[in-house]
Protein backbone atom coordinates (compact mmCIF):
# COMPACT_ATOMS: atom_id res chain seq x y z
CA UNK A 1 0.00 0.00 0.00
CA UNK A 2 1.18 3.28 -1.05
CA UNK A 3 2.25 5.66 2.34
CA UNK A 4 0.38 9.02 2.07
CA UNK A 5 1.04 10.23 5.95
CA UNK A 6 3.66 9.10 8.62
CA UNK A 7 4.25 10.24 11.94
CA UNK A 8 7.28 9.30 13.47
CA UNK A 9 7.54 9.87 17.42
CA UNK A 10 5.38 13.04 16.84
CA UNK A 11 5.07 15.41 20.27
CA UNK A 12 3.27 18.64 21.14
CA UNK A 13 3.10 20.35 23.91
CA UNK A 14 1.20 23.90 24.21
CA UNK A 15 2.86 25.70 27.54
CA UNK A 16 2.81 23.06 30.14
CA UNK A 17 0.27 20.07 28.73
CA UNK A 18 1.55 17.35 26.71
CA UNK A 19 -1.30 17.16 23.97
CA UNK A 20 0.52 14.68 22.34
CA UNK A 21 3.44 12.27 22.99
CA UNK A 22 5.21 10.06 20.73
CA UNK A 23 2.86 9.12 18.35
CA UNK A 24 3.69 7.54 15.54
CA UNK A 25 1.80 5.98 12.50
CA UNK A 26 1.81 5.40 8.99
CA UNK A 27 -1.66 5.83 6.56
CA UNK A 28 -1.78 4.06 3.45
CA UNK A 29 -3.69 5.17 0.10
CA UNK A 30 -7.15 3.41 -0.43
CA UNK A 31 -7.29 2.84 3.45
CA UNK A 32 -10.05 4.42 5.53
CA UNK A 33 -8.75 5.16 9.34
CA UNK A 34 -10.71 5.77 12.86
CA UNK A 35 -8.63 7.75 15.00
CA UNK A 36 -10.96 7.05 18.34
CA UNK A 37 -10.31 8.90 21.85
CA UNK A 38 -12.38 10.48 24.62
CA UNK A 39 -12.17 14.45 24.59
CA UNK A 40 -8.74 15.74 24.58
CA UNK A 41 -7.34 12.90 23.73
CA UNK A 42 -5.23 14.75 21.00
CA UNK A 43 -7.37 14.00 17.91
CA UNK A 44 -7.46 17.41 16.55
CA UNK A 45 -3.98 18.26 17.84
CA UNK A 46 -2.75 15.01 15.42
CA UNK A 47 -5.25 15.90 12.60
CA UNK A 48 -3.73 19.60 13.12
CA UNK A 49 0.02 18.72 13.02
CA UNK A 50 -1.09 16.54 9.56
CA UNK A 51 -2.25 19.90 7.64
CA UNK A 52 0.63 21.37 8.73
CA UNK A 53 -1.82 24.23 10.72
CA UNK A 54 0.19 23.54 13.81
CA UNK A 55 4.00 22.41 13.91
CA UNK A 56 5.27 19.31 16.23
CA UNK A 57 7.00 20.11 18.92
CA UNK A 58 9.40 16.98 18.70
CA UNK A 59 9.45 14.36 15.86
CA UNK A 60 8.20 14.58 12.34
CA UNK A 61 5.48 14.59 10.45
CA UNK A 62 5.36 13.72 6.88
CA UNK A 63 2.52 14.01 4.08
CA UNK A 64 2.66 13.09 0.67
CA UNK A 65 6.75 12.56 1.05
CA UNK A 66 6.58 16.48 2.31
CA UNK A 67 6.51 18.24 5.69
CA UNK A 68 3.03 19.71 5.66
CA UNK A 69 4.55 22.84 7.96
CA UNK A 70 6.95 23.86 5.24
CA UNK A 71 4.58 25.48 4.04
CA UNK A 72 4.62 23.64 0.63
CA UNK A 73 1.53 24.67 -0.91
CA UNK A 74 1.51 22.30 -3.75
CA UNK A 75 0.73 19.71 -0.47
CA UNK A 76 -1.62 21.50 1.41
CA UNK A 77 -3.92 21.63 -1.85
CA UNK A 78 -3.80 17.75 -1.92
CA UNK A 79 -5.41 17.61 1.64
CA UNK A 80 -9.10 17.80 2.57
CA UNK A 81 -9.99 18.94 5.49
CA UNK A 82 -13.56 19.11 7.65
CA UNK A 83 -13.08 20.77 10.94
CA UNK A 84 -15.18 19.21 14.13
CA UNK A 85 -17.46 22.43 14.29
CA UNK A 86 -18.00 23.99 10.55
CA UNK A 87 -18.17 27.91 10.58
CA UNK A 88 -19.34 29.52 7.34
CA UNK A 89 -20.30 33.16 7.06
CA UNK A 90 -23.46 32.87 7.18
CA UNK A 91 -24.66 35.79 4.92
CA UNK A 92 -23.25 33.70 1.84
CA UNK A 93 -25.33 31.35 -0.36
CA UNK A 94 -23.56 27.47 -0.42
CA UNK A 95 -22.56 28.50 -3.83
CA UNK A 96 -20.95 31.68 -2.99
CA UNK A 97 -19.30 29.58 0.34
CA UNK A 98 -17.76 26.96 -2.28
CA UNK A 99 -16.74 29.75 -4.51
CA UNK A 100 -14.64 31.11 -1.99
CA UNK A 101 -12.76 28.05 -0.72
CA UNK A 102 -12.04 27.00 -4.26
CA UNK A 103 -10.48 30.21 -4.96
CA UNK A 104 -8.49 29.80 -1.97
CA UNK A 105 -7.77 26.21 -2.71
CA UNK A 106 -6.91 27.38 -6.58
CA UNK A 107 -9.57 24.70 -7.92
CA UNK A 108 -11.27 25.50 -10.88
CA UNK A 109 -15.12 26.53 -9.92
CA UNK A 110 -16.58 23.99 -12.41
CA UNK A 111 -16.27 21.26 -9.87
CA UNK A 112 -18.73 22.78 -7.74
CA UNK A 113 -22.05 22.28 -8.95
CA UNK A 114 -21.07 17.76 -9.24
CA UNK A 115 -20.42 19.02 -5.57
CA UNK A 116 -23.69 19.55 -4.50
CA UNK A 117 -25.24 16.79 -6.23
CA UNK A 118 -22.19 14.62 -4.53
CA UNK A 119 -23.21 15.43 -1.12
CA UNK A 120 -26.94 15.35 -1.36
CA UNK A 121 -27.44 19.06 -1.36
CA UNK A 122 -30.43 19.90 -3.57
CA UNK A 123 -29.92 22.65 -6.18
CA UNK A 124 -31.94 24.68 -4.72
CA UNK A 125 -30.08 24.91 -1.47
CA UNK A 126 -26.94 25.68 -3.17
CA UNK A 127 -28.51 29.12 -4.10
CA UNK A 128 -29.86 29.85 -0.10
CA UNK A 129 -27.80 31.40 2.39
CA UNK A 130 -26.34 29.11 4.49
CA UNK A 131 -27.99 30.80 7.89
CA UNK A 132 -31.25 29.23 6.68
CA UNK A 133 -29.56 25.78 6.46
CA UNK A 134 -30.06 22.80 9.36
CA UNK A 135 -26.79 21.61 11.09
CA UNK A 136 -26.85 18.39 8.76
CA UNK A 137 -26.67 20.78 5.66
CA UNK A 138 -23.73 22.63 6.67
CA UNK A 139 -22.27 19.78 7.98
CA UNK A 140 -22.64 18.59 4.28
CA UNK A 141 -21.60 21.76 2.55
CA UNK A 142 -18.26 21.23 4.94
CA UNK A 143 -18.00 17.99 3.74
CA UNK A 144 -18.32 19.35 -0.09
CA UNK A 145 -16.13 21.81 0.76
CA UNK A 146 -13.09 19.15 1.92
CA UNK A 147 -13.70 17.12 -1.32
CA UNK A 148 -12.86 20.22 -3.51
CA UNK A 149 -9.95 19.65 -5.41
CA UNK A 150 -10.08 16.06 -5.11
CA UNK A 151 -7.98 15.60 -2.37
CA UNK A 152 -5.52 12.13 -2.15
CA UNK A 153 -6.27 12.78 1.51
CA UNK A 154 -8.96 13.78 3.86
CA UNK A 155 -9.03 14.83 7.04
CA UNK A 156 -12.61 14.26 9.11
CA UNK A 157 -13.03 15.40 12.40
CA UNK A 158 -16.23 14.03 14.10
CA UNK A 159 -18.14 14.44 10.30
CA UNK A 160 -21.42 12.86 11.07
CA UNK A 161 -21.83 14.30 14.58
CA UNK A 162 -25.29 16.58 13.26
CA UNK A 163 -26.08 13.85 10.78
CA UNK A 164 -29.50 11.85 11.28
CA UNK A 165 -29.36 8.13 10.17
CA UNK A 166 -29.77 8.11 6.44
CA UNK A 167 -26.99 11.10 5.76
CA UNK A 168 -25.07 9.34 7.73
CA UNK A 169 -25.26 5.94 5.79
CA UNK A 170 -24.85 8.24 2.23
CA UNK A 171 -21.79 10.13 4.13
CA UNK A 172 -20.06 6.56 4.82
CA UNK A 173 -20.92 5.26 0.90
CA UNK A 174 -19.37 8.34 -0.18
CA UNK A 175 -16.12 7.38 1.70
CA UNK A 176 -16.79 4.17 0.61
CA UNK A 177 -16.32 5.13 -3.65
CA UNK A 178 -13.51 7.58 -2.15
CA UNK A 179 -11.43 4.94 -0.39
CA UNK A 180 -12.03 2.73 -3.82
CA UNK A 181 -10.82 5.56 -5.53
CA UNK A 182 -7.64 5.28 -3.37
CA UNK A 183 -8.34 8.33 -1.22
CA UNK A 184 -6.52 8.14 2.23
CA UNK A 185 -9.45 8.49 5.11
CA UNK A 186 -9.39 9.60 8.54
CA UNK A 187 -12.07 9.77 10.43
CA UNK A 188 -12.06 10.93 14.02
CA UNK A 189 -15.06 10.10 16.35
CA UNK A 190 -16.45 8.99 19.14
CA UNK A 191 -19.34 7.18 17.22
CA UNK A 192 -17.54 3.67 17.75
CA UNK A 193 -20.74 1.77 16.71
CA UNK A 194 -21.49 3.19 13.27
CA UNK A 195 -17.36 2.91 12.57
CA UNK A 196 -17.39 -0.83 12.58
CA UNK A 197 -17.39 -2.53 9.37
CA UNK A 198 -16.27 0.93 8.24
CA UNK A 199 -13.07 1.79 9.19
CA UNK A 200 -10.40 -0.54 8.23
CA UNK A 201 -8.11 0.46 10.83
CA UNK A 202 -8.53 1.72 14.17
CA UNK A 203 -5.93 4.18 15.61
CA UNK A 204 -7.43 4.61 19.75
CA UNK A 205 -5.10 7.69 21.31
CA UNK A 206 -5.40 8.40 25.07
CA UNK A 207 -4.00 11.46 27.41
CA UNK A 208 -1.73 11.99 23.93
CA UNK A 209 -0.65 9.01 23.59
CA UNK A 210 -1.51 6.02 21.25
CA UNK A 211 -2.59 3.24 23.09
CA UNK A 212 -3.79 0.32 19.80
CA UNK A 213 -3.67 0.50 16.47
CA UNK A 214 -4.98 -2.02 13.83
CA UNK A 215 -7.73 -3.57 12.03
CA UNK A 216 -10.66 -4.72 14.42
CA UNK A 217 -9.59 -8.42 13.90
CA UNK A 218 -6.23 -7.82 15.12
CA UNK A 219 -7.71 -5.71 17.71
CA UNK A 220 -10.14 -8.61 19.00
CA UNK A 221 -7.24 -10.62 18.45
CA UNK A 222 -4.62 -8.79 20.89
CA UNK A 223 -7.32 -7.86 22.98
CA UNK A 224 -8.21 -11.66 23.38
CA UNK A 225 -11.76 -10.68 24.76
CA UNK A 226 -14.56 -12.92 24.99
CA UNK A 227 -17.61 -14.12 22.38
CA UNK A 228 -20.71 -13.74 23.95
CA UNK A 229 -22.71 -16.77 22.77
CA UNK A 230 -26.52 -16.56 22.94
CA UNK A 231 -28.91 -19.21 22.48
CA UNK A 232 -32.87 -20.69 23.49
CA UNK A 233 -33.87 -24.54 23.74
CA UNK A 234 -36.50 -25.09 21.35
CA UNK A 235 -39.89 -26.05 23.45
CA UNK A 236 -40.09 -29.60 24.38
CA UNK A 237 -36.64 -30.68 23.49
CA UNK A 238 -33.58 -31.38 26.03
CA UNK A 239 -30.74 -29.38 25.95
CA UNK A 240 -27.98 -29.62 23.65
CA UNK A 241 -24.85 -31.54 24.64
CA UNK A 242 -22.73 -28.29 24.86
CA UNK A 243 -25.03 -26.74 27.91
CA UNK A 244 -24.50 -29.94 30.22
CA UNK A 245 -20.62 -29.71 29.62
CA UNK A 246 -17.93 -27.87 31.66
CA UNK A 247 -18.71 -24.18 30.11
CA UNK A 248 -20.69 -22.31 32.63
CA UNK A 249 -23.81 -20.86 30.95
CA UNK A 250 -26.36 -18.44 32.57
CA UNK A 251 -29.98 -19.82 32.97
CA UNK A 252 -31.99 -16.80 31.36
CA UNK A 253 -34.96 -17.94 31.97
CA UNK A 254 -37.75 -19.18 29.44
CA UNK A 255 -34.98 -21.79 27.93
CA UNK A 256 -32.59 -18.87 27.25
CA UNK A 257 -28.95 -19.53 27.98
CA UNK A 258 -25.93 -17.29 27.55
CA UNK A 259 -21.55 -17.76 28.36
CA UNK A 260 -19.27 -15.50 27.67
CA UNK A 261 -16.28 -17.84 25.71
CA UNK A 262 -12.40 -17.60 24.80
CA UNK A 263 -11.74 -16.95 21.09
CA UNK A 264 -9.96 -20.39 21.02
CA UNK A 265 -12.73 -22.44 22.68
CA UNK A 266 -15.71 -20.32 20.69
CA UNK A 267 -15.73 -23.17 17.42
CA UNK A 268 -15.77 -26.34 19.64
CA UNK A 269 -18.43 -25.11 21.60
CA UNK A 270 -20.81 -23.55 18.79
CA UNK A 271 -19.92 -27.36 17.49
CA UNK A 272 -21.15 -28.90 20.49
CA UNK A 273 -24.17 -26.76 20.90
CA UNK A 274 -25.33 -27.43 17.32
CA UNK A 275 -24.66 -30.67 16.93
CA UNK A 276 -28.74 -31.31 17.32
CA UNK A 277 -29.69 -27.92 15.30
CA UNK A 278 -33.80 -28.46 16.13
CA UNK A 279 -32.78 -28.39 19.50
CA UNK A 280 -32.40 -24.65 19.16
CA UNK A 281 -34.75 -22.34 18.57
CA UNK A 282 -32.28 -19.36 18.68
CA UNK A 283 -28.25 -19.00 18.70
CA UNK A 284 -26.82 -15.55 17.86
CA UNK A 285 -23.07 -14.81 18.45
CA UNK A 286 -21.97 -11.96 19.30
CA UNK A 287 -17.62 -10.65 18.65
CA UNK A 288 -16.75 -7.91 21.23
CA UNK A 289 -17.74 -4.63 19.68
CA UNK A 290 -15.62 -1.70 18.91
CA UNK A 291 -16.80 -0.36 22.18
CA UNK A 292 -15.83 -2.91 24.32
CA UNK A 293 -12.42 -3.23 22.54
CA UNK A 294 -12.27 0.71 23.21
CA UNK A 295 -12.80 -0.32 27.34
CA UNK A 296 -10.25 -2.86 27.60
CA UNK A 297 -7.48 -1.03 25.88
CA UNK A 298 -8.15 2.09 28.17
CA UNK A 299 -8.27 -0.01 30.78
CA UNK A 300 -5.18 -1.88 29.85
CA UNK A 301 -3.17 1.87 30.07
CA UNK A 302 -4.85 3.30 33.35
CA UNK A 303 -3.21 -0.13 34.61
CA UNK A 304 0.33 1.05 36.72
N1 LIG B 1 -4.21 25.79 21.58
C1 LIG B 1 -4.14 25.07 22.70
N2 LIG B 1 -3.57 25.59 23.81
C2 LIG B 1 -3.49 24.87 24.95
N3 LIG B 1 -3.93 23.60 25.09
C3 LIG B 1 -4.50 23.03 24.01
C4 LIG B 1 -4.64 23.73 22.76
N4 LIG B 1 -5.25 22.91 21.88
C5 LIG B 1 -5.49 21.75 22.54
N5 LIG B 1 -5.04 21.83 23.81
C6 LIG B 1 -5.07 20.75 24.82
O1 LIG B 1 -4.47 19.59 24.25
C7 LIG B 1 -5.17 18.42 24.61
C8 LIG B 1 -5.63 17.68 23.36
O2 LIG B 1 -6.63 18.44 22.70
P1 LIG B 1 -7.30 18.01 21.32
O3 LIG B 1 -8.20 19.13 20.89
O4 LIG B 1 -6.24 17.58 20.38
O5 LIG B 1 -8.16 16.74 21.78
P2 LIG B 1 -9.31 15.94 20.98
O6 LIG B 1 -8.99 14.49 21.14
O7 LIG B 1 -9.45 16.46 19.61
O8 LIG B 1 -10.59 16.29 21.86
P3 LIG B 1 -12.15 16.45 21.40
O9 LIG B 1 -12.65 15.08 21.13
O10 LIG B 1 -12.76 17.06 22.62
O11 LIG B 1 -12.18 17.35 20.22
C9 LIG B 1 -6.31 18.86 25.53
O12 LIG B 1 -5.85 18.75 26.87
C10 LIG B 1 -6.50 20.32 25.16
O13 LIG B 1 -6.98 21.05 26.26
Amino acid sequence: MTETVSLSAVGKRYGKVDAVRDVSFTLGAGETIALVGHNGAGKTTLIKMMLGLIRPTTGTVNVLGEDPSSGDFAVRRRLGYLPESVSFHMALTGRETLSFYARLKHVDEAEIPGLFERVGLAPLAADRPVRTYSKGMRQRLGLAQALLGKPRILLLDEPTSGLDPALRRSFYDLIAELRDKGTTVLLSSHALTELEGRADRVVIVNDGVKIADGTLDDLRRIARLPTRISLKVAEGTEKPQGINGATPWRNLGDGAFETDVAPEEKIALLRKVTATPTALSTLSVAEPTLDDLYAHFLRGQQRP
